[in-house]
């Protein structure tokens, strides 16, 4: 049930002319250059290019994250993007799981509903439930999110995405780190969170064929380019009409790949043939081929392109039909405040979409702020991070490491003062007897660091005893005899220390010595 946008209206994402750039050292870096694009409700957007393409950068400038140094228009169903409503009907989960480690599945989930939804405790409790039954999580629900595998610490980040239901979502290598097995678990919760009426959109990295089979549509970049934006079933007939022949059994993924990245002479842009001139042309003159599969129907050469193109339209029917399933479930459900707006439609009818508005921002009424207020705010942070706090047992050992510095600091301190209180006022003694030969500095140094023995070692000890057991909890007598013995040469050390201080206050004595 949560796999389906309900009560929202589907977003299209559409951008135009899209640059963006960067200052390094006082010179202007292009990242994106150019770039168009539509991103439909209810596809499953695959956005690849070789390292360094401006993947990460698309992602971040079409998810809000990034909008200083940013050309071009970004459109939301036909309108340009109000980045407030935006981000509230979006969300943007990257390539690090960024969880707190400290808190289990089920609290991780309740914090985020607490702070996200303004129902009832008992509506969130179902609704966290019914999320972690969906995603397979609910057998590890009460395991910390440090424990998890890859896999599920991903689908933990997209339950607690998906409780406040976005329309739009991006991913950054959803499958990064995932063995295949989790791969294909992770892709095709994404292509079902697509079909229920999401647009998704996601950065990969050269996937398998079966999971490329997957994604509806294929947005290529390289250099900040736009090379391929068109259904994924047609880039090997599509790459073919550029005579770039795929071979059988071969990763198309890793052929488009290989021919972008193998060779700059070979890139199919550059070589694709005799038979479009001007577009070869421009894209020599960098310009983004917007979609290849106009182009493509538009030359009416490619008979293999055409078949491909039917047949991803047939898959794409295919896919909206379960669409308008889902769709009719959802309005039959929701409220009557959607009866006049059918998802379906703007699925099924591509040009409906610019007569759509950003009605989902309608859904709420309090878009531009928090879900919940500053009070219920503070109260989920503070019992999460008070949680956080007393489970991350490396705060404990820096704390005790701090502790037992500071314990040592106190110890020579009491160990010195002493000493070095009292030994200036000894001291024209003790250099009168010298003089005078009654004895030697060695003996009187041995005599009074003996006497003081008792002292620098009894008070140690009790003190090293109360120290070791505020720290460490099991009795390990090799480590508290060694924490005792430090105790008492640092008091040692310090009583001698004391004396030379002492000496020193008196240096006009001393220099007898
Ligand atoms: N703030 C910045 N300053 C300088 N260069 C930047 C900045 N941000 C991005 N770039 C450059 O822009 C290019 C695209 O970076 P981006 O991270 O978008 O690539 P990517 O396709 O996601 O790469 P990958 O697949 O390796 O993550 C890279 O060459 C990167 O060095």
């Amino acid at each position: 049930m949560f796999l389906r946008l309900q009560g929202k209206t589907p977003l299209t994402l559409e951008f135009k002319n899209l640059s963006y750039y960067v200052r390094v050292r006082n010179a202007q870096k292009t990242i994106l250059d150019s770039l168009n694009g539509k991103f439909k409700p209810g596809r499953l957007v695959a956005l690849m290019g070789p390292s360094g393409a401006g993947k990460s950068s698309l992602t971040n400038v079409l998810a809000g994250y990034i909008s200083k140094n940013v050309e071009g228009d970004i459109l939301v169903n036909g309108q340009i993007r109000n980045l407030r409503k935006f981000r509230k009907n979006s969300c943007y989960i990257m390539q690090e799981d960024l969880l707190l480690p400290h808190l289990s599945v089920y609290e991780s989930m309740t914090c985020s509903a607490n702070l996200r939804l303004c129902e009832p405790a008992e509506k969130k409790e179902a609704m966290v439930r019914t999320i972690l039954d969906v995603l397979g999580l609910a057998e590890c629900s009460s395991t910390r999110a440090s424990s998890l595998s890859g896999g599920q610490k991903k689908r933990l980040a997209i339950a607690q995405e998906l409780l406040s239901n976005p329309p739009i979502m991006f991913f950054d290598e959803p499958t990064s780190g995932l063995d295949s097995a989790s791969c294909f678990q992770c892709v095709s919760l994404l292509k079902e969170l697509a079909l229920g009426g999401r647009t998704i959109v996601c950065t990969i990295h050269q996937p398998s064929a079966k999971l490329f089979e997957m994604f509806d549509q294929l947005y290529f970049v390289a250099k900040g380019r736009c090379l391929y934006n068109g259904p994924a079933g047609a880039v090997v007939p599509y790459l073919a009409s550029r005579g770039f022949v795929c071979p059988s059994y071969h990763n198309p993924t890793d052929y488009f790949m290989e021919a972008v990245c193998g060779d700059d002479s070979t890139t199919p842009v550059g070589d694709a043939g005799e038979d479009s001139a001007t577009t070869d042309g421009d894209q020599q003159k960098g310009e983004c081929m917007v979609t290849a599969l106009a182009e493509a129907v538009r030359s009416g050469q490619c008979a293999e392109f055409m078949r491909a193109y039917k047949s991803a339209v047939a898959k794409e029917k295919a896919d909206a039909a379960i669409l308008a399933d889902n769709a009719s479930a959802t309005s039959s459900s929701s409220s009557s405040a959607n009866s006049n707006k059918n998802p379906d439609q703007s699925l099924a009818n591509n040009d409906s979409d610019s007569n759509a508005n950003e009605s989902s921002v309608k859904d709420d009424s309090r878009t531009g702020h928090f879900s919940t207020g500053t009070l219920n705010q503070f109260r989920v942070l503070y019992v999460r991070t008070f949680l956080s706090i007393i489970r991350d047992t490396r705060l404990k050992v820096q704390s005790n490491a701090g502790c037992l510095f500071f314990c040592m600091l106190f110890l020579m301190f009491t160990a010195l003062m002493p000493t070095v209180l009292t030994f200036p006022m000894e001291m024209n003694i003790f250099l009168r007897e010298h003089l005078n030969y009654w004895y030697s500095v060695k003996a009187y140094y041995l005599a009074k660091t003996l006497a003081d023995l008792p002292f620098q070692v009894i008070f140690p000890v009790i003190y090293g005893t109360i120290v070791y057991f505020m720290t460490a909890q099991p009795l390990e007598f090799m480590r508290y005899f060694l924490f005792l013995t430090i105790c008492v040469q640092t008091s040692l050390v310090a009583q001698s220390f004391g004396l030379l201080i002492g000496a020193a206050t008196n240096l006009e004595s001393a220099i007898f010595l």
